[in-house]
């Protein structure tokens, strides 16, 4: 007995700890905005949300009274981590307080970010913080695009935020319309928002160029995903002022790459049974819908979405050789839940995989049409914040660990959860190996992060392959050559359009489908259909547990996307009538949809 007893008291310790630990990071857990030290009008706009936020995540808890106090700071946290109103907040707070002090010939804060998509996405944050607690400031989205003159006007005022990429910055420089002295008497605050993929944008040299002027008393705030080279280049180069704080590394904020309530899989597979697999996935429904599927290459996409066409499932591509109107839409469209499989290629794989000397002839041939046509500032994946993304799938492996993270972090936003499947051939063994070493995963000690995919059998596969290499015999390089050109030849029509509609009508969020079927003949209807013979139970029940967990979640895509389709059709297609419509309608279902979405609950997949 007393033995038993020594050797419970190590036990009891450890327990105490813990339970002192728990309540600890309960409390920490409970804290308020107000606590933070967060301005009333800024937690009264954060509450009219369309989807309300009433509680700070971990990076907002630290990063807020930091910048608060005005520290330098750099903030490496999770994707999805809320790390965008870690410093918006307190970057308003504080210009709430000095604005219309002094006159200032250039914008007090710059937030510097590395893609156009982000661009707007955060000036569209900044700017309904702003217009919902009715303060005097001003923010202002510049991108290259934009003429020199449409440049000068945007920046006379001057605007109090600028939200741009380190390239305008310089291009606003050179060509006058923003002055090195204003910009030295009147920076208070500079944002490098993804800093770790600032230089990998090639953004070095414009970044140098900025930094002569940015005055010393200038806070400085760096935010980023992954740690790298980059960032530590970075700090560097611009932090000047010696408080420095790494925040994972502090008050004992715990921190993983990828968010706790993302599951994530992988399948073993030849690089043939590819599309016979994601076949299975989506057409046994094994997988929640919205889905966000990864391609290395742009050939590969448009291979995958005439294949699943064949098979009724449609989809939208998404690349860097789209115009920015485009690529812009089709986004706002995936995110109002108009259509649920977006195959995305992801333009940083393709040059890691150049850098890296590629040995895909089909990657070399893409990259050769298309490198005049690509745009330097694009950013499919990172940072872009994809709203009820339910399950990524990894059709083709991220060249790198980094890569991996920032395509995951696309689902499991915020509080939501989220789930991966990440289809493995023999030759990308190797990378799934690095990414589990990268992410602390080992079998032996039971820490398996990235688990075998449990719901698809080999029965289910089998029952398919007949007809999804039938099927696959059909797409042929030819037929994706021209649906690409087609496709190009369809949004480079209709970006000149919607730029010219979005102008005129600058709030309308009238949407257009991008998931046009691009084959001639429609699907066969033995493919269309999955018989029921084909299906083994275990796999009808893994389906139905699927769609069990989606109802339960309330996230009835084919309702929403109903609801959003039929308002769609009552406004008027901005392409056929540049009408103006009730701004805020077309997203109505999914903000509902998104209110369900507010819950940690751990889910089967
Ligand atoms: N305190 C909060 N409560 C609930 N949701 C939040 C909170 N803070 C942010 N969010 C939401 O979480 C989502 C992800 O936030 P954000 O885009 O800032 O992530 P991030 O950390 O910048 O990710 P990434 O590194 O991928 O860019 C957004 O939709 C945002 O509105």
């Amino acid at each position: 007995m007393s033995m038993a007893k020594t050797e419970d008291k190590p036990a009891q310790e450890a327990k105490q700890k813990e339970e002192i630990k728990e309540e600890s990071e309960e409390e920490e857990e409970e804290q308020t905005f107000e606590q933070l030290g967060l301005d009333p009008r800024l937690i009264r706009a954060l509450n009219k949300k369309e989807i309300s936020v009433t509680k700070p995540t971990p990076i907002q808890r630290v990063a807020i009274p930091l910048i608060l106090e005005g520290k330098d700071v750099v903030a490496r946290a999770k994707t999805g981590s809320g790390k965008t109103l870690a410093y918006l907040l307190p970057l308003l707070q504080k210009l709430f307080a000095s604005s219309g002090s002094s006159r200032k010939l250039a914008p007090s804060a710059f937030i510097l970010v590395p893609s156009g998509e982000l661009c707007q996405q955060v000036h569209k944050e900044v700017s309904s913080l702003i217009d919902s607690c009715k303060v005097q400031l001003k923010a202002v989205q510049l991108t290259t695009k934009m003429g020199v003159s449409d440049l000068r006007t945007a920046l006379a005022g001057p605007p109090d935020v600028i939200v741009t990429t380190p390239a305008c910055v310089a291009k606003c420089l050179s060509a006058g319309a923003l002055q090195s002295s204003s910009i030295n008497d009147s920076l208070e605050i500079l944002v490098l928002d993804e800093a770790d993929l600032l230089l990998s944008f090639g953004y070095e040299d414009d970044l140098k160029a900025l930094t002569a002027f940015v005055p010393r008393r200038c806070q400085c705030l760096l935010m980023s995903a992954t740690s790298s080279a980059d960032v530590d280049k970075l700090k560097k180069l611009i932090l000047h002022n010696p408080y420095i704080l790494t925040l994972p590394e502090v008050e004992g904020v715990k921190d993983e790459a990828i968010p706790k309530n993302v599951q994530q899989f992988w399948i073993s597979c030849s690089n043939q049974d590819k599309l016979l697999h994601i076949l299975a996935l989506l057409k046994l429904e094994l997988v929640q819908k919205k889905v966000l599927i990864f391609t290395n290459s742009i050939d590969m996409s448009f291979r995958l979405k005439l294949f699943l066409e064949k098979f009724g499932i449609k989809s939208a591509v998404l690349n860097a050789e789209l115009p920015q109107n485009s690529r812009l839409h089709i986004l706002e469209g995936f995110n109002a839940g108009l259509f649920d499989y977006l195959i995305a290629t992801d333009d940083n794989e393709t040059k890691e995989k150049e850098q890296a000397g590629g040995s895909l002839a089909e990657s070399r041939k893409s990259k050769r049409h298309a490198k005049q046509r690509l745009d330097s500032e694009f950013g499919v994946v990172r940072g872009i914040d994809f709203k009820n993304v339910h399950t990524v799938i990894n059709y083709d492996m991220p060249l790198s660990a980094a890569g991996y993270v920032h395509r995951i972090g696309r689902t499991g936003r915020g509080y939501s959860t989220g789930a991966s499947v990440s289809l493995v051939s023999t030759d990308e063994m190797a990378i799934l190996e690095d990414i589990k070493s990268f992410l602390g995963d080992d079998e032996s000690k039971d820490s398996n992060l990235i688990a075998p995919f449990p719901l698809l059998t080999k029965n289910a596969v089998e029952s398919l392959r007949y007809r999804a290499e039938d099927t696959a015999k059909s797409v042929t390089k030819v037929a994706v050559r021209e649906a690409r050109a087609q496709d190009l030849r369809n949004e480079i029509l209709n970006s000149e359009k919607l730029k010219a509609h979005f102008k005129a009508n600058p709030r309308d969020l009238d949407l257009l489908k991008h998931d046009k079927v691009l084959s001639k003949k429609p699907p066969a209807p033995h493919l269309r259909d999955v018989p029921d013979y084909l299906l083994d139970p275990t796999t009808k029940e893994a389906s139905k547990m699927v769609k069990l967990a989606r109802a339960a979640m309330g996230n009835n895509n084919s309702a929403r996307r109903q609801g959003s389709r039929s308002k769609f059709k009552r406004s008027r297609d901005p392409l056929k009538s540049f009408s103006v419509e009730a701004p805020r309608r077309a997203l109505k279902g999914q903000r509902d949809s998104d209110n369900t979405h507010k819950h940690k609950r751990r889910r089967a997949v």
